[in-house]
């Protein structure tokens, strides 16, 4: 049993879980999402080279990634800052800010920017995706890289003293890489260490979420302590979500407030709206999932910001629960979406 047990770790250090209120469980506050640049289609050079402006923001809604400037969050901290203040407002309590190694962690402006809302946050250990991963990285054996994930958890992460209170999102592509798999065991090692929630960001393919599962049972990970990222661009028929929600994870619809006719990263993908997210929630509610099922917005781009148009961190707050009541989700299984459920994922044991 670790001093962490039967808390939650945040930036500012461990709290009580009964502290965290209603929580968006995948976020990011800075980040940069470059890896993934996208080039524009031919002839949309010019758009997607423009400064981010009103007669451009439905072309950035389409193409989100296909613009430099829309994929560097890390420059919008004042913007972010002015939005934790109204999640508060709206009742929010806690975000799980999923950035980690790869993609420009940056936990002490996590730790500011939790002293200046009061919004709990949450840092997340280890890796992103494969195509982040350095030179170094990929050599690392899969012991050094659980003594680094344990370390950022139990020590402080990127040679500043803040703690990361999850593992993840830990980052997967399709099909799954070498070093990837190294990460992934290496992050079943570390929790079965220190008793910590984990969150996977899936490759996108409908088969990627029980393969990782699988790999992270095999080197002894605690399924039901794990949350699986995406489901809403990744499994689409009803049938497969209920055998992969037979497999004890939390189910994560974590793209409320992203919606887009052609998702660039897989054509083969139709991205769902809010009104297909609320209807798979109140699906697997009716199958009686209502205890594995999480949500958030995954703001990692700055349209996505109230600042440029978006919905914000507090879209789900303010309209996505209303939305839930319509369509048959009680109050009761609202609040274990948005607070008991994120509780007992975070919580050590
Ligand atoms: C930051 C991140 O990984 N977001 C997920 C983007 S995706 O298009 O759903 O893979």
């Amino acid at each position: 049993m670790s001093a962490l047990s039967g808390k939650v770790q945040t930036v500012l250090g461990p709290i009580e879980p009964d502290q965290l209120g209603r929580t968006m469980t995948h976020e990011h506050l800075t980040m940069t999402f470059e890896c993934c640049y996208f080039p524009p289609a031919p002839g949309d050079e010019t758009v997607a080279q423009a400064p981010i402006q009103m007669k451009n923001l439905f072309w950035l809604k389409q193409n989100p990634y296909s613009s430099h400037e829309n994929l560097l969050l890390l420059q919008e901290t004042s913007a972010v800052r002015e939005e934790l203040h109204e999640y508060r407002k709206e009742g929010g309590g806690t975000i799980v800010e999923n950035t980690t190694q790869g993609i420009a962690r940056d936990l002490p402006c996590l730790k500011q920017l939790a002293k200046d809302t009061g919004v709990h946050i949450i840092g997340g250990a280890g890796y992103y995706v494969d195509a982040t991963h350095s030179e170094a990285t990929r050599k690392m054996t899969v012991e050094k890289l659980t003594d680094i994930i344990i370390s950022e958890v139990l020590h402080g992460a990127d040679g500043t003293e803040i703690r990361c209170g999850v593992i993840g999102e830990i980052g997967c592509s399709w099909p799954i890489t070498d070093s990837e798999k190294k990460v992934l065991q290496a992050t079943a090692h570390a929790q079965t260490e220190l008793g910590c929630p984990v969150i996977i960001h899936p490759g996108r393919n409908p088969g990627a979420p029980a393969e990782i599962v699988r790999l992270l049972q095999e080197a002894g990970g605690d399924i039901s302590k794990t949350v699986m990222s995406h489901l809403d661009r990744t499994i689409f028929d009803n049938g497969d979500l209920l055998e992969f929600a037979k497999m004890g994870s939390y189910l994560e619809y974590d793209l409320f407030g992203s919606e887009m006719l052609n998702y660039a990263y897989n054509l083969e993908v139709d991205m769902p709206s809010d009104s297909q997210r609320v209807k798979a929630l109140a699906f697997l509610v009716q199958e009686g999932y209502e205890d594995n099922i999480v949500i958030a917005h995954d703001i990692h781009t700055k349209n996505r910001l109230t600042k440029y148009g978006g919905h914000g961190y507090s879209h789900i707050l303010k309209n996505i629960v209303p939305k839930m009541l319509i369509r048959g989700i009680n109050q009761t299984q609202v609040d274990k979406i948005l607070i008991d459920n994120p509780k007992r994922w975070l919580t050590f044991k």
